[in-house]
């Protein structure tokens, strides 16, 4: 019973309202089952922390445009094209799938995502992903708030990894989700200033049955400067994987 619900909620995840055609077709067998409106899947409107807030600088601002922009003139042209769909982003998006509030409460009520759980904004991780019509690619850019300092002036390797992680690893969820991070190899070309804007870019490069091969690389939003590069390998898991702890 719990196997099959937290079954559904997974495909409902890969269902999130990213107001794209094509997701929409992905979820649409799913969610016309329950309701035929994939909006009310969602019992109440979250907040979705990739929209901009007063934190954002300039270089975020402009990025951040640049990327919606390619999406929105994209809306009306075919499956052809090349656009980029901006992905909304919660704390914890168990508890805004169908079924979520209560498994929410289920398992580990107090859990939050990572990147998602400091309240002050532009303290830590202010993010926007976005991916590729053909989801070959999926784009990041990131501001490097204050609370993430390691080096002085600079951000930690680890906030660095971590947001490495969750690119690469919402990336695969979009292929095949659950998925669970196997293997992650980083490699730290230069230092990040802290409050700066990066760019972080994660590419497919070849899916192996149940195996995830992605390369991302970190550089300066001019492209002049490469921070740091990584491969990731994900796994596809069963959902009594994560029952089985
Ligand atoms: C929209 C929502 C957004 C949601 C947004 C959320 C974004 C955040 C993403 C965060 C993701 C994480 O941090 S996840 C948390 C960190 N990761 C973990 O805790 C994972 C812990 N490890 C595991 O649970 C397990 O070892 C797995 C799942 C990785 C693999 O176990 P398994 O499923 O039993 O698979 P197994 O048979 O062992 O292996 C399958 C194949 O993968 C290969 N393989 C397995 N591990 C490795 C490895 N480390 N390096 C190389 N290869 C490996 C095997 O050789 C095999 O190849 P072959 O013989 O088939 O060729």
């Amino acid at each position: 019973m719990a196997r099959s619900a937290i079954g559904r909620l997974f495909a409902g995840l890969r269902c999130l309202p990213v107001g794209n055609t094509q997701l929409q077709t992905q979820c649409s067998r799913w969610s016309s089952e329950r309701t035929g409106v994939e909006a009310s899947m969602f019992s109440h409107k979250p907040r979705d922390f990739s929209l901009p807030n007063p934190s954002w600088g300039e270089e975020m601002k402009r990025l951040y445009k640049h990327y919606n922009l390619q999406s929105e003139e994209a809306a009306g042209q075919g499956e052809d094209g090349e656009w980029w769909t901006r992905l909304p982003s919660y704390n914890r998006s168990l508890k805004y799938a169908t079924g979520g509030v209560y498994l929410s409460k289920m398992i580990q009520s107090k859990a939050r995502l990572f990147t998602r759980n400091i309240r002050d904004p532009g303290a830590a991780f202010e993010y926007v992903l976005f991916f590729r019509n053909d989801k070959q690619r999926c784009l990041c850019i990131f501001q490097a708030g204050h609370l993430l300092e390691g080096p002085p002036g600079h951000v930690h390797g680890g906030a660095i990894a971590t947001m490495i992680d969750t690119v690469t690893g919402t990336h695969a969820s979009l292929l095949s989700a659950p998925v669970m991070t196997a293997n992650l190899n980083i490699n730290y070309r230069s230092p990040i200033p802290l409050g700066s804007t990066v760019l972080i870019e994660s590419t497919l490069d070849k899916e192996e049955g149940k195996k995830k091969f992605i390369s991302c690389k970190v550089s300066s939003t001019d492209g002049s400067k490469l921070h740091t590069e990584a491969t990731a390998l994900f796994v596809s898991i069963s959902v009594s994987h994560l029952l089985r702890g």
